[in-house]
């Protein structure tokens, strides 16, 4: 398996040099270089398997032969069994047509964890082969912070840098970093928004100095091993529900668009994905993008999703470029110029390829919480106001009686205890296993949302620890 720069300016390499480059040095995101794929019989034997077996086989696919499957098999096993539920991502049926994914039972209570508990071990394993020690930085909204933390922490070849919105996450989420002791672990609040420490890790890996000198990594949604990993799900959920021979739509709450796009990846697998619905709260660039064909970054505003309060959504240049054929220097044009005017107006054949397949739909700040309490009271389920928007915007799936829709459920709701509380009236309970953060000291750094200042506190911390 070769990956290749959406931007076509980086050569071309393999699966494991990808997952460390995290993104690739011309500013584009690796992909593969050809899409593999399943028959419908294997997939139809994904039935009965275990999520590690079926994760082995998936990721599988885009690992090559830079690992021995059962290296691979042994990483899936252990990296699953850190998760509460026997099922790992459970399905829970909540109507006639309506599922819920549960991807929240890993430590951190976030989808995250899915991806992230495979990555950490990963890691482990090329870099001790490698006697190498990387340094990754990678900027949050709240979740992928913490999962990284925990995925990473203590780990001999490896040290994390969390970036986090200064006061736009939740207190559950910024303890889920901050209250880490190991000496691998920085977390720094910046005074700006995700959208902001996003473009500082990607303006830190296009600064070759900087990225050699710290021996720069990313574990963000830019890094194809995170797309990998949360393919499998689709898969697990979908043969669930009867593929492949039925299809399956699934609505997936979006702000970096990883999970999405991840998705679109299982559907090239050969998974048969009726629709994706990309459900965004207000800040609804991508849902825009789907539904005008233009993608345009408005200011962010603060929600009671904070994970998704993004404008710019890193994954969707990936679907751009095969939204355009592959056409590495028209993705390498229509970014830059987005970087510069934020603005890009999807060509019109780009856009109807894309609403094959996608639709947007954004949900508001009253429509969320009101989705909060109607799915308790009409269900009994006490959701999380990420998984409340993609119920929401389920609503307007448009398709057959016969065709399962599919909720991701993207992070417990005791998370988000007082956006829970307000809704519904009662707070979330915190599930058994999870250690309580709330009286432990907080740890972290404060910094503008200034480049040099960030590089200048990673270099430190990279030569001291
Ligand atoms: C709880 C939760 N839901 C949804 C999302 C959106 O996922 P993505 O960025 O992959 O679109 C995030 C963050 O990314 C999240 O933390
Ligand atoms: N919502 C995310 C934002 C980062 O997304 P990623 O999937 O690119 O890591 C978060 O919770 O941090």
């Amino acid at each position: 398996m070769r990956y290749v720069s959406t931007r076509g300016q980086s050569a071309p390499i393999g699966f494991l040099d990808a997952v460390l480059a995290g993104l690739a040095p011309d500013g584009g995101l690796y992909v593969p270089s050809e899409w593999p794929s399943f028959r419908s019989s294997e997939i139809a034997a994904f039935a009965g398997k275990s999520y590690a077996e079926v994760a082995t086989a998936v990721v599988g696919k885009f690992v090559g032969d830079d690992i021995p499957k059962e290296d691979l098999a042994q990483m899936c096993e252990e990296a699953y069994a850190t998760f509460a539920h026997t099922a790992v991502v459970p399905l829970k049926q909540l109507g006639p047509n309506r599922f819920l994914l549960e991807l929240f039972h890993g430590p951190t209570l976030a989808f995250k964890d899915v991806a992230m508990q495979l990555l950490g071990r990963l890691y482990d394993y090329v870099l001790e082969r490698q006697s190498r020690k990387m340094t990754i930085i990678c900027a949050t909204s709240g979740d992928t912070g913490g999962a990284a933390v925990e995925a990473f922490r203590g780990r001999k070849n490896a040290r994390i840098v969390a970036l986090f919105p200064e006061g736009r996450i939740s207190a559950v989420q910024r303890r889920f970093m901050t209250t880490a002791t190991d000496a691998n672990v920085a977390c720094v609040s910046i005074l700006g928004s995700f959208d902001d420490c996003q473009a500082i890790v990607k303006q830190a890996f296009q600064d070759d100095q900087f990225r050699h000198g710290v021996d720069l990594s990313g574990v963000n949604s830019i890094n194809w091993a995170r797309i990998a990993a949360q393919s499998v799900y689709y898969f697990t959920a979908a043969v669930a529900l009867g593929a492949p021979a039925r299809e399956v739509a699934f609505v997936v709450p979006t702000g970096n668009f990883g999970d999405a796009y991840a998705a679109y990846v299982a559907k090239k697998l050969g998974l048969p994905i009726h629709s994706i619905t990309a459900a965004t709260n207000s800040n609804d660039i991508l849902a825009r993008a789907f539904e005008t064909g233009r993608y345009a970054r408005g200011a962010v505003a603060a929600t009671q999703s904070p994970a998704m309060d993004i404008q710019v959504a890193s994954n969707f240049e990936r679907l751009y470029f095969e939204a355009v054929r592959r056409d590495a220097v028209e993705t390498e044009r229509a970014f830059r110029a987005f970087a510069d005017t934020g603005l890009l107006d999807i060509p019109p054949a780009a856009h109807a390829w894309m609403r094959e397949l996608f639709r947007g739909a954004s949900v508001s700040e009253a429509d969320t919480a009101k989705t909060m309490l109607s799915t308790l009271n009409e269900t009994g389920e006490i959701v999380d106001p990420h998984t409340a928007v993609g119920l929401a915007a389920a609503r307007g799936v448009d398709a057959k009686p016969s065709v399962p829709v599919v909720v991701l459920s993207t992070a417990h709701p005791a998370k988000f205890p007082e956006a829970v509380e307000a809704a519904i009236g009662v707070p979330p309970v915190t599930p058994r296993a999870t250690p309580d953060l709330s009286k432990k000291p907080e740890k972290f750094e404060r910094l503008p949302a200034d480049g040099a200042a960030v590089k200048a506190f990673v270099r430190t911390f990279a030569a001291t620890t």
